[in-house]
């Protein structure tokens, strides 16, 4: 596992990566298997697992996290895996004797639960050609793995699909009750890469050992029919040959020339080792190196190659033509979106993390040997690729499926289709190039001319999407193939329709942007999928990832739009109830910082937070306290102690009603008496005198207050050791002891005495 280059092929930085960064895992694969686990549930219910292939530790990291604490972990590999507390790491090779024996030394009597394997067979860059050892490695992973696991455990295994992929699944369907294939969306939809879930482990107790021997498995095991390559340079009809044989060798003179040829680069090699499993991509780039060394060895390009070549002069006079009208459309239909999108009708989507692309990425040269043969031209013409064949792969927008947003997608994907049917024709080398660059041209000016007319909202939408596109160059493939998961996400999510339509205009706009700004953009990043496809389906999990670097940048969070709602909605009813708030919104009136760099502020490290794909318990935590230290001064502190002080002289609830209700009663008290007095005064049998006397006393008698009575309990009988409410006793009470009534009244009588003696003694 070498170092690569992180802006090419797999090394690409997506959000996977990042993700993988931030939360400390050490390979971005260790979300296939979150993804995968989310699927299925079954580490939580698993107390021993073996990671077949485990370097560089990914998926033990995710293991130990997931499954239950004391649960037994098992990593081997062939390469050293720094240790993880309470994981077990052998460095062996799975397919030999000795790592069985290692193991069987470490679980001892137990059984595995579950065992994962995704071992890629270490060839270098062949890695797509080497598909067929990848199935190999697989096998011997079962074959290791039939030995340890439990019955009815899982067997999760990564397999590359190919010939031999069908084989496989009939024995894993003998060995396992369920067999399932998926595709976590963190695997790059470029790759050949899906996973094979195998539960319910039979445990047979005997194996026909055929069932796990690759020869008896495996249709090929050999090479098969090989082709010289001067033969398919020099064929007049290379498609059909490319179909029939499984390898082309550099194996003479004329050969060996061809072979150190600038062109002839370590892909072509690899692809002309295993033609049988050729991608798409493959198959076009070993066209074009036939077509380069033909030009090369300045052969004479036949008659046919000239009319096929008026014919797709005419071809993409006739796709400009349609590409104007229908973008015409689709820009009145994005002018549509963005107004509905500033009535807030829509809002922006949500990065998903469940794949449902579980579609064919190998290309079956079969396929292509019959009538899609005939497309293929031979000699030195252009290798012609329909538009289904385009829309199938390489155009990943337009992709997406969105019921609400139907046409401007019909649109939208017409228009991808023809830009693919240029990217086709320019790839291989068409003098329309620069037609081509000019219509780009107009498209990202109309693309500036609208951006300019949009409001905030949309405005930072977009400085997402650009900030997809500004990671770097290389890593705008890797934008596009996160928005076409997250576009076939949404369209599994039936209410995310509209967000559909607002995300499609970001990678619309997006799309333009990038063509705008990079020319011809769109041809190159055709050229540099193709350049990369044959990276990808190698195993891309393999990017170790190094320790968090704080200048990496950070997805954007497009909900939070919604959460600076809330929180202005809630300010403005509350008012400011933060120390910061009240601090920045000092220094707004003071002059002391402008709206603009406090919206600069906005944008640090924690703004970009991406929280897809993150447990809830990890947000809230994050939430409570991963929070930028703001600002505080003393008089906002001061300002928040007044306010609280002002609350707190505020009487409670309960004695405010108690107020009130006396209030109420005094209210009404005066209501009676004045109805009463007006009664006296209206009154003609009394003098006025008399009157005044009676309203005089009715008001001195309303004006008393009644003492409140406190009723005398003594404590004896049933009351004597009660502590509360002595029964049969209404209103204010005082429990007393008996003894002190009797004393109370000894010193009254006592006192009655005494006064009594006085007077006789005089
Ligand atoms: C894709 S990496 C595994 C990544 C791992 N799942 C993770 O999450 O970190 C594939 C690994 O397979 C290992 N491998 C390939 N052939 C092997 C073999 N015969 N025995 C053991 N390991 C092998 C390679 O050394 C490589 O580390």
């Amino acid at each position: 596992m070498g170092k690569r280059d992180k802006k090419t092929g797999k090394g690409r930085l997506d959000k996977y990566y990042h993700l993988a960064k931030e939360q400390g895992y050490r390979a971005r694969s260790a979300f296939k298997l979150i993804q995968i686990n989310k699927k299925y549930n079954f580490l939580e219910k698993s107390r021993v697992l073996i990671d077949l292939c485990a370097a560089p530790g990914g998926w033990l990291q995710v293991a130990k996290k997931y499954m239950p604490t004391q649960s037994l972990i098992i990593g081997v590999d062939l390469v050293p895996i720094k240790p993880i507390p309470g994981i077990i790491t052998l460095q062996d090779d799975i397919t030999t004797d000795k790592c069985r024996a290692n193991l069987r030394a470490e679980l001892k009597h137990w059984k595995a639960d579950v065992i994962l394997h995704d071992g890629a067979p270490n060839v270098g860059v062949a890695w797509i050609q080497d598909a067929y050892s990848q199935c190999e490695l697989t096998l011997m992973a079962l074959k290791l793995s039939v030995g340890f696991l439990t019955q009815g455990g899982i067997f999760v295994t990564k397999v590359f699909r190919s010939a031999d992929y069908n084989n496989l699944l009939w024995v894993f369907n003998q060995l396992f009750k369920s067999v399932e294939a998926t595709k976590p969306a963190s695997s790059r939809t470029v790759s050949a890469e899906i996973f094979v879930i195998c539960r319910d482990f039979i445990a047979p107790k005997k194996i026909d050992p055929k069932l796990l021997d690759p020869r008896a498995v495996f249709k090929e095991l050999n090479a098969g029919p090989s082709l010289s390559a001067m033969e398919f340079i020099d064929s007049e009809d290379p498609i059909k040959l490319l179909g029939d044989v499984n390898q082309i060798t550099f194996d003479n003179e004329e050969a060996i020339k061809l072979c150190q040829h600038k062109c002839t680069n370590e892909d072509i090699k690899a692809s002309c080792e295993d033609i049988k499993v050729l991608g798409k991509r493959e198959f076009k780039d070993l066209l074009k190196w036939r077509k380069k060394i033909r030009e090369w060895q300045d052969v004479e390009p036949e008659d046919e190659d000239k009319a096929i070549q008026e014919e797709l002069d005419r071809l993409v006079q006739e796709a400009k033509a349609k590409t104007k009208k229908l973008r015409r459309k689709a820009n009145e239909k994005r002018q549509k979106s963005v107004v509905r999108m500033q009535l807030n009708m829509v809002t922006p989507a949500e990065i998903g993390i469940e794949s449902n692309q579980t579609g064919e990425l190998m290309f079956d040269l079969k396929e292509v040997d019959g009538t899609e043969a005939n497309k293929l031209r031979k000699g030195k013409g252009e290798v012609v690729l329909d538009e289904k064949e385009l829309d199938n792969d390489d155009i990943v927008i337009g992709e997406g499926e969105d019921e609400n947003a139907e046409d401007v997608e019909d649109v939208d994907s017409e228009t991808a289709a023809l830009e693919a049917e240029f990217d086709a024709l320019d790839e291989s080398g068409s003098d329309n190039f620069d037609e081509l660059e000019a219509d780009i041209d107009d498209l990202y000016e109309e693309y500036k001319e609208r951006r300019a007319e949009r409001d905030a909202k949309y405005a930072a939408l977009k400085r997402r999407a650009e900030k997809m596109e500004g990671l770097s160059e290389d890593d705008a493939a890797d934008g596009m193939e996160i928005d076409s998961i997250s576009k076939d996400n949404d369209a599994e999510t039936s209410d995310s329709d509209v967000s559909d339509e607002q995300e499609k205009m970001v990678e619309q706009d997006q799309e333009q942007s990038e063509s705008g700004d990079a020319k011809n953009n769109t041809l190159k990043r055709k050229a540099e999928e193709m350049d990369e496809s044959s990276d990808d389906t190698e195993d891309d999990d393999i990017e170790i990832v190094p320790k968090a670097d704080e200048s990496e940048e950070e997805m954007w969070d497009a909900n939070a739009s919604d959460e600076d709602e809330e929180k202005m909605k809630k300010a403005q009813t509350y008012g400011l109830t933060t120390a910061e708030a009240i601090t920045l919104a000092q220094q707004l009136v003071n002059r002391q910082k402008t709206t603009a760099s406090l919206i600069d502020d906005g944008f640090n490290r924690y703004a970009f937070n991406d929280r897809a794909d993150l447990p809830s318990w990890f947000l809230d935590d994050e939430t409570k306290h991963n929070k930028p230290n703001l600002p505080v001064t003393k008089e906002a502190i001061q300002v928040l102690r007044e306010r609280m002080k002002a609350l707190n002289a505020r009487p409670i609830k309960k004695i405010a009603e108690a107020k009130a209700r006396k209030k109420m009663r005094a209210v009404k008290k005066l209501a009676k008496l004045q109805k009463k007095t007006e009664a006296v005064a209206e009154g003609k049998d009394m003098t006025e005198r008399e009157k005044a006397e009676v309203i005089a006393k009715m008001v001195n008698k309303a004006a008393k207050t009644k003492k409140r009575q406190v009723k005398v309990v003594v404590a004896r009988g049933p009351n004597r050791g009660n502590k509360g409410r002595p029964k049969g006793v209404k209103g204010r009470y005082k429990m007393v002891d008996a003894r002190m009534k009797k004393e109370v009244r000894a010193l009254k009588r006592a006192e009655k005495h005494g006064k009594k003696s006085k007077k006789q003694k005089r």
